[in-house]
């Protein structure tokens, strides 16, 4: 996907960018490229593919929620950033906070947002299991997102807790999440969720399938999770 692609398909959405935004995505680009050199952030390195596979797919859960207004979404496992960060650059209004269990990505994405100047981000080097149990973070956030990181039951055990009650968990999943949503259903009700909808859809120019599942918090999760890393004879809630 090239720029001006990049730039039509999302103004196809109604989403229009600013050349500021779209500085900003060409620094985030050369940016990423740069420190992948010196540490493991991501296998995709050409831009067209950069373009499509990280921004276009990341901003792609804004087709089927609306980050446009002033929310505060925590990123679990962003990795170099995504979905969070694209969509922050699209949706300069929200607040997001990062957490990632790995230190060199946290300090990559503290680099990365001094170089875009963004505003209201947090990035905060825990596991997920722990950042859960802790009293500023567990249920203050209105959506929570995640790309990548685990499967469906696990995802939810780390993701909901940190969702408020009448928030969203926002799950990017590929093509084996109805596989993962019939396993996880348990987890997703244990844990004070429930699924409202999911979109199945292809990215453009390819043909492997995307799914987003909107997963609505309606009770507290039990205090007990996320259960710490190492709890014995942890399995998922399945
Ligand atoms: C495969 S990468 C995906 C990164 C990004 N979400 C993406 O879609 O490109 C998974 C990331 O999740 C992080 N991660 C895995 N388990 C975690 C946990 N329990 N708590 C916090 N971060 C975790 C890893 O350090 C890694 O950066």
């Amino acid at each position: 996907m090239n720029i001006e692609q990049f730039i039509d398909m999302l103004s196809a959405k109604g989403i229009s960018l600013s050349p500021q935004q779209l500085q900003q995505y060409e620094t985030y680009y050369s940016t990423l490229v740069e420190w992948n050199e010196k540490m493991n952030l991501t296998a995709i390195t050409d831009k067209p593919e950069v373009y499509l596979k990280h921004y276009y797919d990341s901003i792609s859960a804004a087709f089927y929620f609306d980050f446009n207004e002033p929310l505060h979404i925590c990123d679990v496992g962003a990795g170099a950033g995504f979905p969070s960060l694209p969509i922050k650059i699209a949706f300069p209004e929200l607040h997001v906070t990062i957490v990632d269990s790995l230190n060199k990505r946290i300090g990559f994405l503290e680099h990365l947002s001094n170089q875009l100047g963004l505003k209201n981000v947090q990035f905060i080097h825990d596991r997920a299991e722990t950042f859960g149990q802790k009293k500023e973070h567990r249920e203050v956030y209105d959506v929570v997102t995640a790309r990548a990181v685990a499967r469906l039951s696990v995802l939810s055990e780390l993701c909901l807790p940190l969702v408020k009650v009448g928030g969203t968990f926002v799950a990017m999943k590929g093509a084996s999440a109805k596989e993962e949503l019939d396993a996880g259903k348990k987890a997703i009700a244990v844990l004070g969720g429930k699924l409202d909808q999911s979109f199945s859809f292809t990215l453009p120019q390819e043909e492997s399938e995307r799914n987003i599942l909107i997963i609505k918090k309606e009770k507290a999760t039990p205090k007990k999770y996320p259960r710490k890393p190492g709890t014995p004879n942890k399995t998922p809630i399945e």
